[in-house]
């Protein structure tokens, strides 16, 4: 992999890969478009990235997001920036909820999947309510447990809570996030799939997918365009080794798709 620097540095060798291509954006929300912030209800995408992802969808880009969010949270959230999901395709719950742009959700998004988590529920939130500064978030096909304003020392009792109940629910494995635990129905999908997975509805030997994602769940979406595409790690989270470039927060990923946008609006 290259030395991962920060793609605005290098927009000519990005544009010559681009030439005669359909560049896709492939965007992850939370640490991505919108700074991470103490609560996940107060999150916002920047204003500057609202922006430059109207001009690049004017221009004919296609724009997926690819969130850990539920689709429906997402939705309001994006249009509560004036930023509408008309002619957007977003993949909710890491990418088990596609919808958008004539694409409906792939196979694995079924009502069993989601039954193993309204199992799951319940106990979970009996169980965490001795946790001080724990908050839990429902949502179509996972349930995250945000730990952010929780005593560290709690953090390993609460890990234990969310280990035992996938041992105890059949169906369900555990992930992690910034601050976070996860559950999800245990079936070979993520956001890399689901990269995967729309690429293969296009069809478009042409497109050439971007992902740009900062936390680790975004590692999967990154390796799924390793070869073909271009991935952009924000942050610190990512390991090397995933990422073609590097930008360092999400005013640089704004940066960097007003660039963008420029260099479509000019073609
Ligand atoms: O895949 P993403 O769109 O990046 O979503 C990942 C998770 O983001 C949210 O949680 C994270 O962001 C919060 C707001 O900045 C922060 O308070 C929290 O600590 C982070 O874990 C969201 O609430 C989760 O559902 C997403 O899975």
């Amino acid at each position: 992999m290259p030395e991962e620097n920060d793609p605005c540095q290098e927009m000519p060798r990005i544009l010559a890969k681009l030439a005669g291509r359909r560049p896709a954006l492939f965007l992850d929300f939370d640490g991505t478009l919108a700074p991470i912030v103490p609560r996940a209800a107060d999150a916002r995408a920047l204003p500057q990235a609202v922006t430059a992802i109207g001009t690049l969808r004017q221009a004919g880009m296609p724009v997926v997001l690819v969130t850990g969010r539920a689709r429906a949270d997402l939705v309001q959230r994006l249009a509560s920036s004036g930023l509408e999901p008309e002619g957007l395709l977003i993949a909710g719950s890491h990418g088990y909820e596609i919808e958008g742009s004539g694409i409906a959700s792939p196979p694995v998004a079924n009502a069993e999947t989601r039954a193993r988590l309204a199992v799951a529920f319940e106990p979970l939130r009996q169980r965490l309510a001795h946790f001080q500064g724990t908050e839990i978030e429902g949502k179509a096909f996972a349930i995250a447990v945000h730990w952010r304003h929780a005593d560290p020392n709690d953090v390993p009792a609460i890990e234990a809570v969310i280990d035992a109940l996938v041992r105890e629910v059949p169906g369900l494995r555990k992930t992690h996030g910034k601050m976070v635990f996860e559950l999800r129905p245990d079936v070979a999908w993520d956001k890399g799939a689901a990269v995967t997975w729309i690429l293969a509805q296009w069809d478009d030997p042409l497109i050439m997918p971007i992902f740009i994602g900062d936390d680790v769940t975004d590692i999967d979406g990154l390796d799924a365009v390793r070869v073909g595409g271009i991935g952009i790690a924000v942050g610190s989270a990512i390991p090397p080794g995933h990422a073609h470039y590097r930008l360092p927060d999400p005013e640089g990923v704004a940066r960097f798709l007003g660039m963008l946008g420029t260099f479509s609006v000019q073609t």
